[in-house]
Parts: C-alpha cells; structure tokens; sequence
C-alpha cells in the first residue's frame, strides 16, 4: 500500500507500462490504452483538483448501451422526496443480513439522503448487508465517491485502481466512477456507506491544533496499481442521477496495469485517529473528531463531515462528560461499528443508525444522564466503541423504506422521559 493522503502516486503492475514524462503517449507501452478519468473539473484551483491517468488493456469507452438493471432495489438517490422529511427522532435497530444470496450491490439499502446529484451537492446514507461475493460483475457511481464503513465482516473491493482490503474499524473511499468488485473474505459483510454528491473528502484544516493531529495524512493507503487479464462475460452496474443501469462486457473492465495521479481508491485505519479532547472541563464540540469533511460552497458548512467517536480517555473536571443535550443547525445521521455508544445506555446497538435534524432536540438518554451525572470523575478510559456521524448541512430526509420499516423503533422518544424538574430552592 502506498501511504499518504491525496498524493500524486505513480503506480505500474508491469513493468514499463507507466509512461514516463507525458500522460498520451502516441503509442503507449504493450499497446495500453491511456485515459484520463477526471474528479474535479478541469479547472478547478490546483489545491482542489483531483485526476488519474489510467493504462489499460482496453478503453473504457469499449462497451455497448446500458439497460436499466432490476436490482439494488432498495438503493434510492436525491431528492430524497418520497415521504416528507421527519422532524421526529429516529432510530433503527440493527440491518439483518439478507435471507437469500445478495451481494454488495444488491445489498445497499437507502436509509437517507439530502441534496441532489444533478445539483452536486448531498449524501445519500446506505447500509449493506451482504453474504454473497460480486461474482461476474463489477459496480460504480456515477452519483458520487463512496465512503464504507464496514461494520461487519471484511470487505475486499478490488477495483479498477487496485485492491483495498478493509476490516471494521476501518474506512475506504471509492472514487465517483471507479468500478469495483466486492469480495467477502467473512462470508458476510454489513456496514455503512455514504455517497457524497459533493465536493471530494479531503483531510480538515487543524487550525490551532497544530501542523499534526486527528487523521494524520500518512495513516491513508492507496493500493498499487493491479489488474486482471480476463476474456469473460462481466456485468457493469453503475448507479447515474439514481438509476441503476447495466451493460454486459466480454472482458473485466478491472485491466488498468498502471496508473498515475492524484484520483484513487484509499483505505483509512480508524485506531490510527490521533483523538484529541479537553484536559480539564467542558466537552468540546464533536468537530474535534472529524475524521474527513466535504465542504460545501460556505466556509466550516460541511456538506458532509464524517466524525469518529472512538475509544479515549475521558479526564474532564467538574464537567457533564457524554455528549452534552443540543439543537444544532447541521443534521446527524449516526451508526455504530462496536459496542456502545457513551449517550446511549441501551437501543443504539451495532449496526443499527440514527437520525437526528436540524433542530431537532437530542443529548444523552435519561440512564446515561443519570449515569453521568453522579459519576466520580475519575480519569476513565472509554473502551469497546466506535460510533460515527455523517454530519450535514442539509436536512437528512429519510426514504419510504427507512420510515415504513419494521427496524424503525416506534419507542425512541421514551428514552428521553422522566428527567427530574429542577428545583428552584
Ligand atoms: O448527538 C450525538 O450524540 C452526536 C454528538 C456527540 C457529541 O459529543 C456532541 C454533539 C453531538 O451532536
Ligand atoms: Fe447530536
């Protein structure tokens, strides 16, 4: 794996196939065929801007007119329209794995989403359950780039760009566009996915924080370049402005033997997160465990932040120490890789997700409240957990699915019930 977080990587499988000093060679190396595949428009400012050049056995280009492809059924795109947005406090028990074989792709489940990809801007949120390998099929968006976060059972995605092996407690990001396949070394796989219509992930600023901290940028891995060289039928699925098309190939469009650029598949250990918190009183705002941010077109308004909550030492004074109760502007979609939650003492279990919206009243439930609140604070190391938030500016408005589904507990509210009025004297 080649370390480091968007760097200009030069890669090659076979030696020699990386053209040395031009990108369009007239005859590239073996007879490959270069191609640009482009993330950011081309003139987008050179701090931004995000581009591989692909050598393969075959162009892309080669292939026959997609059809609309029945499945992923369950998988849906803004406008996020179907019900009407809930101001109601969700949350949803633990996705089961599927009954009969599903892959990744048929797997994907929409819980919610905001924004539009026509108009570049917002998430979709999907689960995966999965217990069946892609086999003769590869998938990509055209929507947006992948965050996955497995939850589950690993994950092996080979992709056009090279093989990312991933484990809970880990994250890989797939470029928009770029195909893949996805293997499941356990059998089965569950995790999370957040599809960002947006501006690319990119590590956020430190500000006082220093040169160093959170993710550092050397803890990110790009795989070197891998293909394979296979004449046999494979199915292209790609999901476009949420349909889901496919076209069938006599060849695995996974035959990129090099490539360079800045415009790749990663992989992210979570444990590697450098967690940084209070020394001596006030829980700070959850921004201090931002893992990657999304920005939108305004300064510090994400259009997605994805944010760790994961196992640290808690030494705060004379403070509340979970998760303090707020409104806040920006909406939070959270799941839970492992064990529990520090706000939540019972209902938030691996697997399962949460929604809370702009404005929407929410902190710790009343046992953790109690809990905290006559805790001896010592120092206590927080151990067996990793929850996250996909955080947005955007409302995140569920799908029919999500709000219709008998994993939605209808009791959530009831773990806000029975505070203890204050008493004034
Ligand atoms: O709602 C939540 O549990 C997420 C969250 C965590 C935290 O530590 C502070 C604010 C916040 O929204
Ligand atoms: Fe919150």
């Amino acid at each position: 794996m080649i370390p480091g977080f968007g760097n200009h990587v030069s890669t090659e499988a076979v030696a020699g196939a990386l053209p040395v000093g031009r990108n369009s060679p007239q005859r590239p190396a073996f007879g490959l065929y270069a191609e640009q595949l482009s993330g950011t428009a081309f003139t987008a400012p050179r701090s931004e801007n995000r581009r591989s050049w692909l050598y393969r056995l075959r162009p892309s280009a080669m292939h026959p007119a997609f059809t609309p492809y029945p499945g992923a059924r369950l998988l849906r795109t803004g406008p996020f329209d179907e019900v009407p947005p809930s101001p109601n406090r969700l949350r949803w028990d633990p996705l089961p794995l599927p009954e009969v074989p599903t892959d990744f792709v048929d797997g994907l489940v929409s819980y919610a989403g905001n924004g539009d990809p026509a108009a570049g801007t917002g998430i979709g949120i999907h689960l995966y359950a999965a217990n069946a390998p892609m086999t003769g099929r590869v998938f990509y968006s055209a929507d947006g780039e992948l965050l996955i976060v497995p939850q589950a059972g690993r994950l092996t995605l080979m992709t056009e760009m090279g093989v990312l092996d991933l484990a809970p407690g880990m994250i890989g990001v797939v470029p928009r566009g770029v195909r893949f396949r996805a293997a499941l070394p356990d059998g089965t796989a569950r995790g999370y996915v957040c599809e960002n219509y947006g501006a690319l992930f990119r590590l956020p600023d430190l500000g006082p924080i220093g040169a160093n901290g959170l993710a550092n940028p050397r803890d990110f891995e790009t795989p070197p370049a891998w293909f394979e060289d296979v004449d046999q039928p494979t199915e292209v699925i790609q999901k476009f402005m949420g349909g889901l098309w496919s076209a069938r190939l006599d060849h695995s469009p996974l035959d990129v033997v090099a490539w360079h650029g800045n415009l790749a598949p990663y992989r992210y250990d979570l444990a590697r997160f450098n967690t940084i918190n209070t020394v001596s009183f006030d829980h700070p705002d959850p921004s201090i465990f931002t893992v990657l941010t999304a920005p939108s077109d305004t300064a510090g308004t994400a259009n997605c932040d994805f944010v760790i909550f994961p196992p640290r030492w808690m030494v705060a004074e004379d403070t509340f120490r979970p998760p303090w109760f707020h409104r806040n502007v920006m909406s939070e979609f959270m799941g839970l890789v492992t064990g529990s939650y520090d706000a939540k003492e019972g209902g938030f279990a691996p697997g399962g997700a949460s929604l809370h919206n702009c404005m929407s009243a929410h902190g710790p439930d009343a046992a953790s409240w109690d809990k905290a609140t006559h805790a001896e604070l010592a120092p206590a190391r927080i151990d067996n957990t990793l929850a996250f938030m996909f955080e947005s500016r955007g409302v995140i408005r569920p799908t029919r699915w999500a709000m219709d589904s008998a994993l939605l507990q209808t009791d959530y509210d009831g773990c806000w019930t029975g505070f203890p009025k204050a008493r004034l004297g």
